[in-house]
């Protein structure tokens, strides 16, 4: 007995961000597949419904209980990405984020061990960040209280504790060159959103004649592969096997090994050209997701000026004061702080689709057939904004993460999704929000500039960012 989920009148939603077209009301309305759409999608259809995205069917699952199903329960069936031409073009189907079976197996299972060994939960890498954090505090102390956009900075800072592990590298907030390469990326990200490039996601024997924001994606893509080409043969120049300093130093040694060995099934596995994937894919996945998140939380801060007081004064004030930098012990003590973050996490909820899955064999959920093929999109926001879970889901609100004064942790609380195939950075992540959120709270009050009026408009791209605005970090 077969029976498909319903198919809404939704058609053609951006992969990653849900940005539609929408065919039945008017073909060239672009409307938001917002949370609020989905919820009263997800009222009227049931937790699970059928999404056209041109040729291809996608299936949405909400709640807990069919996200925990296609992510953990029957996460094996799940575990791959579908095929989006525009993607083929970029990230194509190797390296961490669209590869499957044993190549992805391979690749993320040598990637957490590498990152391990570069100090991933361990001290060396929380000092990198501590480091940075210092760097940071000093661009924002030379705007000397005056508006600006910290967008650059932030990401800058965040992309140098990626660079560091995968190739020994910072930059300086001042290297233009490295500063062009971060607008190429956000522009990828920003530009994923627009009509034309979900248009040659659904037409592209068509649309790759014409012109449109899918030309701008492929030509950006092809200028950050000339640049960690570059990397990766600098690193090829003074290689040596019995020491590794980084990534790429260590990959480059697992492609040696397996060229000296018999033909294997592994042959396949370690080549340059997933190397080059790979750590694309480490920058792209790693860099705007917690640069957004940032740039969320200082916006909430300087919207909320109780929020950030209570965390000055009563927390940090108390707990580390002026004299030394936040470490990741602190979080044991800093509950309220640790809260905020979390709450910035789920209100500004970067990832808010997760990234696509598909189905690798026929399948049912809840009844439902989904056949080998079928896009599953697990709507992680229906979790973070359900409305029986948290008291005020639409306000930011740190008490959602607070039982008698201490941190609390939901489980309802998903940004880097759940199973095997979950956010690859998390720790990172983590250990970053926290250490760059609390060194900018120890230095800084954030305010909005003089007669403005900050805004939570988030902006269409791979990532749910703010929209770019100007701040004042007024040293405390
Ligand atoms: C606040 C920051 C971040 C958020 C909210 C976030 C969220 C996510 C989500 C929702 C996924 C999809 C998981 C799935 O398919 O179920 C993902 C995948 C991934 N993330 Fe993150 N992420 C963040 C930071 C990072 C960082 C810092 C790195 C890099 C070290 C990273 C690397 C990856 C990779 C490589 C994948 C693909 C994993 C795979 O397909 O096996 N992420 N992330």
């Amino acid at each position: 007995h077969i029976v498909s989920p319903p198919i809404v009148p939704y058609c053609c939603p951006c992969p990653w961000t849900g940005l539609s077209w929408s065919q039945q009301e008017h073909p060239l309305q672009i409307k938001t597949l917002s949370i609020y759409v989905l919820s009263q999608l997800s009222k009227r259809y049931g937790d699970i419904f059928g999404i056209h995205m041109g040729s291809m069917k996608f299936v949405m699952v909400n709640g807990m209980r069919l996200v925990r199903e296609v992510l953990i329960n029957q996460g094996d069936k799940f575990m791959e990405r579908p095929d989006f031409p525009i993607d083929e073009q970029v990230f194509s189907k190797i390296g961490l984020v669209s590869s499957s079976g044993h190549l992805w197996k391979a690749q993320r299972r040598f990637t957490l061990s590498t990152l391990r060994n570069f100090g991933l939960g361990k001290r060396s890498l929380e000092e990198r960040i501590q480091e940075e954090c210092q760097f940071l505090g000093d661009v924002f102390r030379d705007e000397q209280g005056n508006p600006f956009n910290p967008q650059l900075k932030v990401t800058n800072a965040v992309a140098n504790v990626i660079c560091s592990l995968i190739f020994g590298n910072r930059f300086d907030y001042h290297d233009e060159d490295f500063q062009s390469l971060l607008k190429l990326m956000y522009e990828m990200t920003v530009l994923h959103g627009s009509i034309t490039s979900q248009l040659y996601n659904n037409f592209p024997s068509i649309m790759k004649y014409l012109p449109g924001a899918h030309h701008t994606i492929i030509k950006n893509w092809r200028l950050l592969r000339k640049f960690m080409q570059e990397q990766i043969n600098k690193h090829k120049e003074d290689w040596n096997p019995s020491e590794s300093r980084d990534y790429i130093d260590s990959y480059l040694l697992e492609i040696s090994k397996v060229s000296n060995c018999e033909k294997t099934l592994l042959d396949d596995t370690f080549r340059e050209e997933h190397l080059m994937a790979c750590t694309l894919d480490l920058m792209f996945a790693g860099i705007e997701t917690t640069s957004s998140t940032l740039r969320w939380a200082l916006l909430f801060m300087a919207i909320h000026p109780e929020i950030q007081g209570t965390v000055h004064k009563k927390l940090i004030d108390a707990v580390i004061g002026q004299a030394r930098p936040p470490a990741l012990e602190d979080r044991n003590n800093l509950h309220y702080t640790n809260a905020v973050i979390h709450e910035v996490q789920r209100k500004g909820n970067v990832v808010p689709f997760n990234v696509p899955r598909m189905a690798s064999e026929d399948a049912y959920v809840d009844g439902y057939f989904i056949p080998k093929g079928t896009g599953i999109m697990a709507n992680l926001s229906s979790l973070m904004f359900d409305k029986n879970e948290w008291k005020t889901p639409e306000h930011f609100n740190p008490e959602h993460f607070l039982k008698d004064g201490k941190f609390w942790k939901n489980e309802y609380f998903i940004p880097f999704s759940l199973g095997k195939r979950s956010c690859l950075g998390e720790l990172l992540a983590r250990s970053e929000l926290f250490l760059f959120f609390t060194s900018l709270l120890q230095k800084f009050t954030f305010q909005a500039p003089p007669d403005t009026k900050l805004s939570l408009q988030p902006m269409i791209g791979i990532a749910m960012a703010p929209k770019p605005y100007k701040i004042c970090a007024v040293p405390r």
